[in-house]
């Protein structure tokens, strides 16, 4: 794809804050580079920790980044100001993890979606009403809804008013920080189907951050690997799945219990180890080697180099090469049965 092509281009960011830990800094997204293109689900991976709200939260500018560009369609954000700044940074909304905590809880629901309304000029008292009914409408709630606080609803329900509110504003990009991970599980799904057939009605653009890999699998046509502040793999989450090329990302995937009971009585265990490091000293070299069971000396030496292995497949691992020629589809890395 070219790069014309590209909604949103992330270039070099890096987000450093001063630790509570002596004072230390923590480089929390190190020289990280991502891509949207317009419509497109991606999805972004890694354990606790390793930056992936930090690198959200800077998309949408609530951290500031020291260095690196920001992109939409073009257009880098840091040349913005004033009301065309607003305006493109509107154009990305963020949808967090926890929906009671990012709902103003004085304002009824019809309240909060109005105020967004206000913000994109909308100021006509029918039209508002209106364009409320279609939003709940949307997000699959009752127009009776709009009278109601958010301590009256449920969290999936919260949720999916959160989802409303950002789309009212009428985003282009989403940032779907852990979305669904603080719901009860029985309706997880339901917020889950209720983003994939926002994503294709609206064709709204979606980083989706997930722990849950079986969830991006299902969800995103691509996926980004973090670890400790640094993508280490990207690729079509069909390839990632099928062949993941680094270490990181092979023990990460080890970690997803398979559907098939068959292949659960065989499965080996997942071959990470250990806790993730501390980012304020973060690994000289490859930054996984201290947990890697394939790591070498020459890994300690300097950063791994980011190769490609396929059309729009990276790793960032000296032996990425390999791993990628003897992977093949296991079984349970196949997509699951419907
Ligand atoms: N405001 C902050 N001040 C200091 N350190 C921070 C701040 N925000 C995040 N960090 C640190 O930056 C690192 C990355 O945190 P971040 O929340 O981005 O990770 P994450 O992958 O999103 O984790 P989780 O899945 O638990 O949310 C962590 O070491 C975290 O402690």
């Amino acid at each position: 794809m070219h790069e014309a092509e590209d909604l949103l281009r992330v270039e070099n960011l890096v987000t450093r804050f001063k630790s509570v830990e002596r004072g230390k800094w923590v480089t929390a997204v190190d020289d990280v580079s991502i891509r949207l293109a317009p419509g497109e689900m991606v999805g972004l991976v890694g354990e606790s920790g390793c930056g992936k709200s930090t690198l959200g939260r800077s998309i949408v500018g609530l951290e500031r980044p020291q260095s690196g560009r920001i992109l939409l369609d073009g257009v880098d954000l840091s040349s913005l100001r004033g009301r065309a700044l607003r305006e493109t940074r509107r154009a990305i909304q963020y949808v967090f993890q926890d929906p009671y905590a990012s709902l103003n809880d004085r304002q009824t629901i019809g309240e909060t979606l109005t105020e967004a309304l206000i913000i994109i000029g909308m100021t006509d008292r029918e039209a508002q009403r209106r364009r409320v009914h279609t939003l709940l409408d949307q997000v699959g709630l009752p127009d009776a809804l709009a009278e109601r606080y958010p301590r009256e609803l449920s969290g999936g329900q919260r949720q999916r008013v959160a989802i409303a509110r950002s789309l009212a504003v009428e985003p282009r990009v989403l940032i779907c920080d852990e979305p669904v991970s603080a719901l009860d599980l029985s309706i997880r799904a339901q917020v889950m189907n209720l983003f994939l057939t926002l994503h294709k009605d609206l064709g709204v653009a979606c980083l989706f951050i997930a722990h849950d890999l079986a969830l991006v699998r299902q969800a995103t046509s691509r996926t980004y690997v973090m670890y400790l502040g640094k993508i280490v793999e990207d690729a079509s989450s069909a390839e990632l799945y099928a062949r993941p090329s680094h270490p990181y990302t092979q023990a990460l995937l080890g970690s997803i219990p398979s559907a098939d009971p068959r292949v659960e009585a065989h499965r080996e265990p997942p071959p990470i180890f250990g806790d993730i490091p501390s980012p304020t000293n973060p690994p000289s070299g490859c930054r996984f080697r201290t947990r890697c069971p394939r790591a070498m000396e020459v890994c300690a030496s300097g950063p791994p180099p980011r190769l490609a292995l396929a059309p729009r497949h990276h790793a960032s691992c000296v032996i990425a090469g390999d791993l990628y020629a003897h992977s093949h589809p296991e079984p349970h890395r196949l997509p699951m049965p419907a």
